[in-house]
């Protein structure tokens, strides 16, 4: 086995929760990895030899962010849409058909060579754990496919069959339903980890709170853990019924009534609210007040959405610099949010922090320190870090 010793970090931010921020940053600090794993760190003056050396030239280093909610594997272009919204058309979850139309004419390899894209745009962007969901399918075949193809990328893998009511069943959704939950489950099942569903009384297109439970629990019956899309287009009962179920996350939480967070606050071990900033900027909603949930001793996660209607950014450093900005949240509040609070959320806990034997998933600043995130804004200023071949 051999080792490599990460040197020159002017601040390597732990995210270990030892000091009273959270971040339990050690300056002059390196890192020795061994075979992927963290197996060292501390003050560079005390650092062990290695077989390897990297010197990063005295920039800040953080766990790679984890990207907990993404829709990464799609054909087709929805910039029209953007554009139209921008102009004043509200997003109600009808483009979704058209990113379905552009994704069942796909050939596997189109498909492939598209997330394959838009991991690499991640992981230059500071990305080492991405959640990737089907949903662009929505046939038996074609949502298996999409879950092997991101099978290809990543062992979060989530069965989002009930998205939306496809156009073919627009006048029959109990028989979609009988789909997703019976031929569809079964065939997505062995290629995914976890279930979600788009549970939104406002949009015709998406799932009632009594679709949503039946979704839910099929999905349990056949060993999945459980995701939900919550509260995005007004308040609705995604949050409370996550809650119930005891979902790993709830997404999106636009819209929040006091009880949502008494609820949220009451599942924090359980329960995370992630929070997609990209969505309200690229949806012109609303931001939730962030800075509140903390308060109120919600746990929060941070994810790009990345998706081709509601947010076609993968870039976590832009949801870091508008969850400061829009949301209320401090630069460190943020950066945990993106990393092991994100990490929560997929019930993980080898990754989004730099301790001894976690993953070395590092993310290098091209600055001194994490605010830099937020106070550069826009500027690309991180980027996973790659390791001598034999340790990744
Ligand atoms: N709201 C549901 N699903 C996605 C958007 C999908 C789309 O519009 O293509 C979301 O998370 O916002
Ligand atoms: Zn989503």
């Amino acid at each position: 086995m051999s080792s490599t010793v990460v040197t020159g970090i002017a601040e390597l931010i732990t995210c270990d929760g030892s000091t009273p921020d959270g971040l339990g940053i050690v300056a002059d600090a390196a890192v020795v990895i061994e075979d992927g794993h963290v197996a060292w760190l501390g003050p560079a003056s005390d650092a062990p030899m290695a077989d390897h050396q990297v010197d990063v030239g005295g920039r800040a280093v953080l766990p790679g962010f984890v990207d907990s909610h993404s829709h990464l594997v799609f054909a087709g272009d929805r910039g029209d849409e953007f554009a139209a919204r921008m102009a004043g058309t509200p997003y109600d979850g009808g483009g979704i058909g058209v990113s379905v139309d552009a994704t069942r004419t796909a050939t596997d390899d189109e498909l492939r060579s598209l997330v394959a894209a838009r991991v690499a745009e991640m992981r230059a962007q500071g990305t080492t754990t991405v959640e990737i969901k089907s949903g662009y399918g929505l046939t038996v075949e074609d949502e298996a496919r999409a879950l092997v193809i991101a099978g290809e990328f990543t062992s979060e893998t989530t069965f989002l069959g009930a998205h939306v009511v496809p156009r073919e069943y627009a006048g029959d959704r109990a028989a979609y339903l009988e789909l997703v939950t019976g031929p569809m489950l079964a065939a997505a099942a062995p290629h995914s980890r976890w279930i979600d569903v788009f549970c939104e009384p406002y949009s015709t297109h998406a799932f009632t709170e009594h679709e949503a439970r039946t979704v839910l629990l099929a999905g349990r019956e056949a060993g999945l853990e459980l995701r939900v899309h919550g509260n995005q287009l007004g308040h609705g009962p995604g949050v409370q019924l996550a809650v119930e179920l005891e979902a790993a996350s709830v997404d999106h939480c636009t819209y929040l009534s006091d009880a949502d967070v008494d609820a949220l606050a009451g599942a924090a071990d359980t329960t995370v609210a992630t929070l997609l900033p990209g969505v309200e900027f690229s949806t012109r909603s609303p931001y939730p007040d962030a800075a509140a949930l903390l308060r109120a001793g919600v746990s929060i996660a941070l994810a790009t959405d990345c998706n081709p209607g509601t947010c076609y950014s993968s870039s976590m450093p832009f949801v870091i610099a508008l969850a400061v900005r829009e949301m209320g949240l401090t630069p460190a509040e943020a950066v945990l949010a993106a990393t092991v609070g994100s990490a929560k959320s997929l019930r993980r806990s080898d990754i989004g922090r730099l301790v001894l034997g976690a993953r070395a998933d590092l993310t290098v600043l091209d600055a001194p320190s994490h605010v830099h995130l937020s106070y550069r804004a826009g500027v690309p200023i991180a980027r996973a870090l790659d390791l001598p071949v034999d340790e990744v």
